[in-house]
């Protein structure tokens, strides 16, 4: 049931369009899925026709999907092939990386990111160029966010779980480009999730409304001068949409709201901030949102950047004098074992830079700022651990490489039953030279397996395992 003050507001807002937008409730929510370029392009996806996928017109690699689809369960959701993604959901991350060619020189930064939608949305974009700084607030929600960002195979992303305030103390006027997801009241999801009506009020909505005041503040100070702000909600609330905004540069006088393109189907803002996005869910095929582009005045200086409370994090190199007890020519044997062609130098040549948390080693992204007394999941490309002697490759390694970067490969058909049994942690017997082997289905990597004395071993994560039969 809708709450009764929601409808009226909802009413007199719409005046005309009310009874159309009512009738939305009506209708299935849309389904859809971005497909992850880090694992292949679309064409050779779309020709395997598993899926009967429709564009979304506002995201590149945006695809509806039919209820008769169940991406879900598919053995390509595990290997990271695509990201289950609300359709209009889509919109503030294609606007946050708009005429961006890859993330050469970008420091992004998603501040509110869980589950990582946009997050993953973004890193799509950078192609593995440029930091990515993901954060969420809350640590459960911050360890499917970094779940996420291993399963879409992306390498230059550190996952953080701080508050807004202490990512602002650390960082000024430091990131190119910054996403604001806020949280909301949830008013646009309605459809999709009955939970949000049921605990929706006009106090929470006013709740959210300040608390998204104090995060847009946070994100202002972060924010390097010519640097672009992607502001969105999931909700029709004024006072949480435009009239955050308004808030926000009447506090702010160095921001303004950037004209942009509109996509198909998609409407203007309210009132005089009608340069920022509304997107109905009786005018398109997804659910309410609102996207507020801003740009700081200033101009971007080329690989400049703000100030950084503990500087850059170097790491450590191959050849530095530490680099034995942190386990790195463990590390540099397994590469040498493992990989082919530019993998050795992309994953384990001179640029690299490790960190190791524990027996835990990474690769950095390439200027790296020092993440010293912040909370971090995931700081860069999880390698693996790094013991005396030996070293066992992470799943994030895994689902980062390709087919064509090891030596040796094991590919799985989609449609049999062997990759089920290997995402559900069976070994099975295997003929072929002995060591790693990067299982793959259909092509796609997927996680790890160790072949010995003519048994594969399975090394998916144990707490990732499932039953897809
Ligand atoms: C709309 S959701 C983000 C969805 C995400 N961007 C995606 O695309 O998958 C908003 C997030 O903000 C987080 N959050 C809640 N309170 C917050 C606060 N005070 N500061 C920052 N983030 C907060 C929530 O935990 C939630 O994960």
């Amino acid at each position: 049931m809708l709450p009764q003050e929601f409808l009226e507001r909802m009413e007199n807002m719409l005046g005309e369009e009310y009874p159309a937008f009512l009738k939305s409730y009506d209708i299935a929510r849309y389904q859809a899925l971005r497909l992850n370029p880090q694992k292949g392009d679309d064409a050779s996806f779309l020709n395997r026709m598993v899926f009967s996928l429709e564009r979304v017109p506002w995201a590149e690699h945006g695809y509806y999907y039919t209820a008769q689809d169940t991406p879900g369960k598919h053995p390509y959701h595990e290997a990271g092939v695509y990201y289950i993604q609300e359709p209009s959901a889509m919109a503030p991350a294609a606007y946050l990386t708009q005429q961006m060619a890859d993330g050469a020189g970008e420091r992004i930064l998603d501040l509110c990111a869980a589950p990582g939608g946009k997050s993953t949305q973004i890193a799509a974009a950078m192609a593995g160029r440029g930091i990515l700084i993901s954060n969420e607030i809350h640590p459960a929600r911050a360890k499917i966010l970094s779940e996420n960002i291993e399963r879409m195979g992306i390498a230059n992303a550190v996952v953080t779980n701080e508050t807004p305030q202490r990512l602002a103390e650390h960082f000024s006027e430091y990131f190119t480009r910054i996403m604001v997801d806020a949280p909301c009241s949830g008013e646009g999801m309605f459809r999709k999730n009955e939970e949000a009506c049921e605990q929706w009020s006009t106090q929470n909505v006013e709740l959210c409304a300040d608390r998204q005041d104090e995060i847009l503040d946070c994100a202002a100070s972060m924010l390097a001068g010519g640097g672009r702000l992607v502001y969105s909600t999931c909700t029709f609330a004024p006072a949480e949409d435009e009239g955050s905004i308004g808030r926000f540069l009447e506090r702010h006088p160095e921001f303004y709201v950037e004209e942009v393109p509109l996509a198909e189907g998609m409407s203007h803002g309210l009132g005089e901030l009608s340069a920022t996005i509304r997107l109905w869910p009786h005018k398109l095929r997804g659910e309410g949102h609102y996207v507020a582009v801003l740009r700081k005045e200033g101009t971007l200086a080329d690989g400049g950047s703000g100030l950084l409370k503990n500087g850059y994090e170097n790491g450590l190199a191959a050849g530095d004098s530490k680099s034995a007890a942190a386990g790195i020519p463990e590390y540099l044997a397994f590469a040498g074992e493992t990989f082919a062609g530019d993998a050795l130098e992309k994953y384990a040549g001179r640029e690299c830079r490790y960190l190791k948390f524990g027996e835990q080693l990474y690769r950095i992204p390439e200027g790296m700022p020092s993440v010293k007394g912040l909370k971090v999941l995931r700081p860069g490309l999880h390698l693996g651990t790094a013991k005396k002697g030996r070293f066992e490759p992470s799943h994030a390694l895994a689902l980062t490489l390709h087919a064509a970067d090891v030596l040796h490969t094991m590919d799985l058909p989609s449609d049999g039953r062997e990759i089920r049994g290997y995402l559900n942690g069976e070994t099975f017997p295997a003929q072929g030279e002995k060591g790693w082997y990067l299982i793959t289905v259909d092509g796609y990597s997927t996680g790890w397996g160790k072949l010995a004395g003519g048994i594969m071993k399975n090394h998916y994560p144990k707490g990732l395992r499932k039953r897809l039969y």
